[in-house]
């Protein structure tokens, strides 16, 4: 027999009231699996999430983390999963190394000193150990949630925004921890506003969208979808009107500049520069721009008919 995905869900619910959070999700998460949980705001995320953790009671359905059911088998399945929340719910009162060792208690774990130190010194807070809570910087409060989720070293890593309105330097900095803890075999996964992070850092995507899975893929797969290309022309001077076979193709032009936006699979890039080169002006410069996450996830929501956050 296979072994139990890492989180596995199916036909999960939950409703508040008369509002659907969640219609019925079915997904599977294999073990060391980076998985990206999109979707806009109050698309159901943080309610999943929270079913995980055993902190929101689901109406039907069923969630387990490594085969074990997250109400029933509650403590076995916490033991397995960590959270980094969006906000440090604490005492401040409490240094970091407090704080952490206080953390490790509610997991059993009374001589985890080696550990807190290692996680300490991977998430730069080394050397505030010894500080006050209430005296962090927001970014270091931030590494402190994450080292508090992992401080009981789960193989289930659940990060829910972790980098929102951290700098560009310590949001590379958790990439490259995120990236680390993953490619040791644990399995991450995480809801993001920043759709660069999710494909930088995701090799599969969810989205959410009003409580249901509207889309789950590999992050290439989804991005495969796309074969139209955006390609940036400079030249040295006005180039005049473009001729008629490219003329439909034009989404924008600036001084000495045209936008042209090509789909790959109908149109070959070599002919459409023959084209551009039979112009009156020299060309300059050439940009082609692929889709991204984002164009994805925009386009994927459009689709649906819904707007994107
Ligand atoms: N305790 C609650 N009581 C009533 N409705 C709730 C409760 N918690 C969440 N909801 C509703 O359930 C829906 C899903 O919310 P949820 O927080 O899971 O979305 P989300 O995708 O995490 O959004 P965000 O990106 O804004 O964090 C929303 O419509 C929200 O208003």
């Amino acid at each position: 027999m296979s072994p139990p995905p890492a989180v596995w869900v199916s036909g999960l619910r939950k409703a508040y009231a008369s509002h659907l959070a969640l219609a019925g999700v079915d997904l599977a998460i294999p073990e060391g699996e980076f998985f990206g949980l999109l979707g806009p705001n109050g698309a159901g995320k943080s309610t999943l999430i929270n079913i995980l953790a055993g902190m929101v009671h689901r109406s039907s359905g069923r969630a387990e983390i490594f085969g074990f059911d997250v109400e029933r088998d509650f403590r076995r399945s916490r033991q397995m999963l960590g959270v980094v929340p969006q906000e440090l719910a604490y005492d401040p009162f409490f240094t970091v190394r407090e704080f952490l060792r206080l953390q490790s208690g509610y997991f059993g774990l009374r001589h985890n000193d080696d550990w807190i130190d290692e996680l300490m010194a991977e998430l730069d807070l080394a050397d505030k150990a010894d500080a006050n809570l209430r005296s962090l910087s927001g970014g270091m409060k931030r590494r402190v949630l994450i080292a508090q989720a992992l401080v009981h070293r789960p193989p289930v890593v659940v990060l829910d925004e972790p980098t929102a309105g951290v700098d560009v330097e310590l949001r590379q900095g958790l990439w490259r921890f995120m990236r680390r803890y993953n490619q040791e075999g644990h399995t991450v996964i995480l809801t993001t506003h920043y759709l660069e992070e999710a494909e930088e850092l995701c090799s599969r995507i969810g989205i959410l969208q009003r409580g249901r899975l509207i889309a789950l893929d590999a992050k290439d797969h989804l991005l495969a979808r796309f074969t139209w290309r955006v390609l940036t022309v400079t030249f040295d001077k006005d180039p005049g009107p473009l001729p008629e076979t490219l003329a439909g193709f034009l989404s924008g032009a600036g001084e000495n500049t045209l936008v042209l936006r090509l789909d790959q699979s109908r149109h070959s890039l070599g002919a459409v520069l023959t084209a551009l080169q039979d112009l009156p002006a020299q060309i300059l410069d050439l940009h082609v721009q692929e889709p991204d996450l984002e164009d994805a996830f925009t386009d994927i929501l459009g689709n649906m008919g819904l707007e994107q956050p």
